[in-house]
């Protein structure tokens, strides 16, 4: 089978980042799993559909279309048809998405998709549980960590347009999400027996997609 990278990991360890260089740079597709959940959260928002509620986003579940590009230079992600890649990262959908990916309906029908997505592999898939639920046999697993304050201090940068995302409020919005993904009953987030884990948090990102890239020449 070609190869298929599994990236997992909690928030702002890099694993966007880095899924995209190891994509680029082995010639590999890339899947954003995480942006699939925020989709998904997104268009439950939209519709007014109450997010806390594990019933009522069961209840609409099949309801969006979701589409995934997998071109690690220009990743794409549509809902209905309209692209969404800039709302799904908002806060208010960051906030909202532990809640949605906790479903286990939700869960069924994105791993479904992506399963369909990834196919015969030739691809870095990241997430939470891409190691442990969407391939358990993927040839490289990798566990990006990070200190939750150079995590926190990482995603501050990205939001640096919000003036509510000071660098405190990241850091505990983010371990609340963390908490609820570690522990929630559907596939939680957690360390596969068989993965390579990468602490990021003194590495560049040149460092972190070397070490990943000299981990799969290993393989060949
Ligand atoms: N090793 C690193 N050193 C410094 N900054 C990094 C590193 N890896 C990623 N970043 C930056 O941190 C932010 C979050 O990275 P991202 O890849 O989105 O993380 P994740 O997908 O794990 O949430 C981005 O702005 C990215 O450029
Ligand atoms: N495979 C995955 C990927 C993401 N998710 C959920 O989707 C959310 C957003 O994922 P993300 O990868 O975009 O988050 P960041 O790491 O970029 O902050 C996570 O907090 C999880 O709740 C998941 O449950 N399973």
């Amino acid at each position: 089978m070609p190869l298929v990278i599994a990236m997992d990991g909690p928030s702002g360890t890099g694993k966007s980042s880095a899924s995209k260089g190891v994509a680029r740079a082995l010639g590999l597709r890339y899947l954003d799993t995480g942006a699939m959940y925020r989709a998904m959260t997104w268009w439950m928002l939209r519709n007014g559909v109450p997010v806390e509620d594990a019933a009522a986003v069961a209840a609409r579940v099949d309801d969006p279309v979701i589409e995934s590009g997998t071109d690690p230079v220009t990743p794409t992600i549509a809902v209905d048809g309209e692209d969404v890649s800039g709302p799904i990262r908002s806060r208010e959908v960051t906030n909202a998405v532990s809640a949605v990916s906790a479903v286990p309906e939700v869960r069924a029908r994105m791993v479904a998709l992506q399963r369909e997505i990834i196919g015969d592999g030739g691809i870095v898939a990241e997430g939470r549980d891409i190691g442990t639920v969407v391939v358990p046999d993927a040839r490289l697993k990798v566990y990006l960590t990070a200190s939750e304050e150079v995590r926190a201090a990482r995603r501050a940068r990205d939001l640096a347009a919000d003036p509510g995302a000071s660098v405190a409020v990241v850091r505990s919005e983010q371990a609340r999400r963390d908490r609820l993904d570690s522990t929630r009953k559907a596939s939680p987030l957690t360390r596969a027996d068989d993965a390579h884990e990468i602490d990021s948090t003194e590495l560049t990102l040149d460092e972190v997609i070397e070490a990943i890239v000299r981990l799969a020449k290993e393989l060949q």
